[in-house]
């Protein structure tokens, strides 16, 4: 047998399980070039973008990759993480990591955290897990609710990974949690903490969920569903009317219909209607975001104060604060079953 085994295969180090989190990617600077290689990225992947390819090649590059770059590039610089040159969303994502690997403990256990576009690529971090022993993978997507734009494109970038890999780990996939009693319960709690810590009670708190074309629900996405289905749990565990809670979608993007309501309409209409204090949400983030800091805590913000509302407030994302990372921990244990 042992012919048939490489020379070195005595150094093969000892087997280890890995916990990979996933999450979108960002940047790695504000100027023009870096957002712009991000953003080429991103919009080039057909999981993102539908359109057929040879009609969208001239206008993302043409046109989006013309403008958008110095637009994104401003955002991102308003809520950059100056002490450390990150965005929030690789600062968060890797103190996740970091704060998983200390509960996970043992040696026997590699925690760590890539991105779908940008760095820290799926394909080096998980080599380096291969490198260190990992024999089998568990990957963590960390969107709550399922999309093909999110989910299914960061699990596609691994297993793009995989096969090149002569001898590939095992791999499972986590799901969607966005059912899961204990993230319900871990959001309900933020949501109720949060507005008790506010010097104002709001009129209605507003659970905004990053948006999508219709034309993906149509074509079968649950993401829409699955959002609606937190925003009634989350109602349900705080025992809270219909009307206290809503649902809108954000970041829209392009001409087509997204997604509605919109969350930027929602909060022009808001006060006009005598609601005219707002605390607001983003339950599809788990880590915030130029979308979440800068599109809504901001942005959303200024459009609400601007038609007329009185009291603003952005809760945080469950981020790494402990009872988010407790709901992380228990998520992966879970999925390790078996495993450990
Ligand atoms: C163009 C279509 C897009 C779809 C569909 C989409 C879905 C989607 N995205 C997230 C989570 C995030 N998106 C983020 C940024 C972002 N998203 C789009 C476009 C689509 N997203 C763009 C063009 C951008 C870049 C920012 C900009 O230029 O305005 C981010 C933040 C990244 C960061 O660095 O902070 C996240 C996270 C979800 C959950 C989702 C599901 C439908
Ligand atoms: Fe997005
Ligand atoms: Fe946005």
């Amino acid at each position: 047998m042992s012919a048939h085994l490489p020379p070195d295969h005595t150094s093969v180090p000892k087997q280890k399980i890995g916990v990979l989190l996933l999450n979108l990617g960002t940047p790695d600077g504000t100027d023009y070039w870096n957002v712009r290689r991000y953003l080429r990225e991103f919009l080039s992947d057909p999981r993102v973008i539908e359109t057929n390819k040879l009609l969208w090649w001239p206008i993302l590059n043409l046109v989006i990759l013309s403008f958008r770059p110095q637009k994104s590039g401003h955002a991102y610089a308003q809520i950059w993480d100056r002490e450390k040159n990150e965005s929030p969303l690789r600062v968060i994502t890797r103190d996740q990591a970091e704060n998983l690997a200390q509960r996970l403990g043992g040696e026997d256990i590699v925690v760590d955290f890539a991105m779908r576009y940008g760095n820290p690529s799926t394909e080096s971090v998980l080599k380096r897990m291969q490198a260190e022993g990992c024999q089998k993978i568990l990957l963590v997507p960390l969107y709550p609710q399922y999309s093909a734009t999110t989910t299914a494109t960061a699990n596609d970038k691994a297993f793009d990974a995989l096969k090149t890999m002569r001898w590939q780990p095992a791999v499972r996939t986590a799901p969607a949690y966005f059912e899961d009693p204990k993230y319900i319960e871990t959001l309900a709690n933020s949501i109720r903490d949060g507005v008790e810590a506010l010097p104002f009670e709001p009129d209605v708190v507003i659970t905004s969920y990053h948006g999508m074309p219709v034309e993906y629900l149509k074509k079968g996405d649950p993401y829409h569903c699955q959002c609606y289905k937190t925003t009634r749990l989350v109602r349900e565990y705080l025992g809270w009317p219909k009307e206290k809670l809503m649902v809108t979608f954000q970041s829209r993007f392009g001409p087509t219909e997204w997604l509605q309501p919109y969350t930027d309409k929602t909060l022009e209409a808001l006060p006009g209607k005598g609601l005219k204090k707002v605390a607001i949400l983003a339950p599809a983030f788990s880590a915030d975001c130029i979308e979440t800091l800068e599109e809504i805590a901001m942005g959303g913000k200024e459009t609400f104060m601007h038609a007329g509302g009185e009291e603003f407030a952005y809760i945080p994302c469950l981020n790494a604060s402990p009872s988010g990372m407790d709901m992380i921990e228990a998520m992966v244990r879970r999925e390790l079953m078996g495993w450990l």
